[in-house]
């Protein structure tokens, strides 16, 4: 099994609704997302091409979070929400017989962030 990686930033805005701190306040983060697949080679010596992963998580994840108000989109966007609408929507474009959505991780700022391993 091998594990390939890109990462991805995207700016947006929240304000966490249920909470009670400086974070129900409306404000921005420059978001660092870590999608990784696992699976095994083709006869091209790789698992998914970069540049198809990159295809897929822009048309599917970032053309629709990159300078958008989050909670127009997610009801509560802490990072573990925000990681879990992402993975729904990756999950099924990345799940071939060769390789699968093996994990993601979220940077909200540069010292916090959150991994998910789903289920299908
Ligand atoms: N488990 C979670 N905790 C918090 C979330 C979250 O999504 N999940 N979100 C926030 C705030 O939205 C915001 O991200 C504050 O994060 P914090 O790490 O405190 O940001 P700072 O810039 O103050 O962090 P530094 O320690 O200065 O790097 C709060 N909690
Ligand atoms: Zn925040």
């Amino acid at each position: 099994m091998i594990f390939v990686t890109k990462e991805f930033t995207f700016d947006a805005a929240h304000n966490l609704i249920k909470y009670h701190g400086k974070c129900e306040k409306l404000h921005g983060h420059t978001y660092k997302l870590l999608v990784t697949v696992a699976g095994k080679k083709d006869e091209e010596g790789m698992v998914i091409d970069f540049l198809e992963l990159k295809k897929i998580v822009k048309e599917n994840v970032l053309n629709i979070l990159d300078h958008s108000y989050i909670n127009e989109i997610i009801e509560q966007p802490s990072a573990e929400n925000i990681a879990e609408w992402i993975w729904e929507r990756l999950k099924e474009k990345l799940n071939t017989e060769r390789y699968f959505l093996y994990e993601i991780k979220l940077y909200e700022t540069p010292t916090s962030y959150v991994t998910l391993r789903g289920s299908y």
